[in-house]
């Protein structure tokens, strides 16, 4: 039996460029893994089948859709296995469709404890390519800490940076769908005028007040450069989450800004026990579902010691 413990992210910068021919956008992603955890676990099995536990796993597809089945049915194809056998098991934390990569997360621990229990060894430029194949989000949650990500944000970079930053995450009702919000990004730029074709947006870059701000480990200085070109999409298809946002600057948040795609908000704290504080106003706050409060960056999907 092996289980891998893989986190969640955030993008404390989402520059995205235009609209390309295959249907993605070029971006400037800049990842951040932080210590909300989904845990996978693999048993041997036959075929490859699933199940999942957690406040959100109702709304988790148990067949061959869901990310963790697709890792393992690639990685057996990969090393030519005609037959490959696991029965995989979620421990769901991260939310649903929340912006925080919580399927690739599990795609990626997939591959890692498929790799184990197969014996395959396989090296991780690999792996990491096989992650590229299951989605662009994928890779980061290999690599974790903090990354620059290129290309539909699957080319990395790891990035400096110092200490620990401390962050909150308000988790909202329901999901939002990460190629609708990139659709509506698409439809506001058009009504602006701008344009949304790779000939029209040009291609973001990593911001360097944000990479300074990251090496220095100043969260001030992060707070102040957080951005993200998938916010104004994600408030305009949920305008309730302009409240969250508020809730958590009352709060006393440095930083506030919708992770990724969304729902999910998320809040920078100036140190862990302002961000206990910004969690508990925002659960009582009636603006969203629950809050959690972290730090990161953490590692990447890794093997778990086993529980003596
Ligand atoms: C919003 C982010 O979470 C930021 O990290 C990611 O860009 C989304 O990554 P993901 O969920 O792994 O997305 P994928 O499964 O690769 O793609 C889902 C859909 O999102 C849109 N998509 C995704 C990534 C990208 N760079 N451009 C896009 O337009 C496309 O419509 C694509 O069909
Ligand atoms: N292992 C999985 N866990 C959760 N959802 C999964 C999984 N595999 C497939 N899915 C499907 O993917 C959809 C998006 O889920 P996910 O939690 O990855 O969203 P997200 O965090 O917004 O993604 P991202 O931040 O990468 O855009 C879900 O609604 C579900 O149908």
């Amino acid at each position: 039996m092996i289980t891998v413990r893989v986190p969640a992210k955030v993008n404390v910068q989402l520059g995205v460029g235009g609209l390309r021919a295959d249907g993605f956008h070029d971006l400037a992603n800049v990842f951040f893994a932080v210590g909300l955890f989904d845990e996978v676990t693999a048993t041997p099995g036959e075929g490859v089948t699933l199940s999942c536990t957690g406040p959100d796993a109702a709304s988790v597809p148990l067949d061959d859709s869901n990310l963790a089945a697709r890792a393992a049915r690639l990685l057996a194809a990969h090393h030519g296995l005609a037959d490959p056998g696991v029965h995989l098991h979620i421990a769901k934390a991260i939310p649903v469709a929340g912006g925080m990569a919580g399927g690739s997360a599990d795609g990626a621990a997939a591959l890692v404890a498929c790799d184990a229990l197969w014996g395959l060894a396989t090296p991780i430029g690999t792996l990491l390519e096989l992650a590229a194949e299951l989605g662009s989000d994928v890779p980061f949650a290999l690599l974790g800490g903090v990354a620059l990500g290129r290309g539909r944000g699957e080319i990395l970079d790891a990035l400096p940076v110092a200490g620990t930053f401390h962050w909150v995450f308000a988790v909202a009702d329901g999901g939002l769908s990460t190629p609708a919000v990139f659709r509506e990004c698409d439809r506001l730029r058009e009504e602006a005028g701008t344009g949304s074709s790779e000939a029209d947006v040009p291609t973001p870059d990593a911001d360097p007040a944000l990479l300074a701000a990251l090496a220095s480990g100043d969260p001030v200085a992060l707070a102040a450069a957080l951005t993200n070109d998938l916010q104004a999409a994600a408030l305009s298809l949920r305008p309730s989450l302009a409240d969250t946002l508020h809730a958590g600057t009352e709060a006393g948040a440095i930083g506030a800004l919708v992770s990724g795609s969304g729902p999910t908000c998320a809040f920078l704290a100036k140190d862990a026990e302002s961000a206990e504080a910004i969690a508990a106003a925002l659960r009582t706050s009636g603006t969203c579902r629950t809050a959690h409060a972290t730090h990161g960056p953490v590692p990447g999907a890794e093997v778990s010691a086993p529980r003596p």
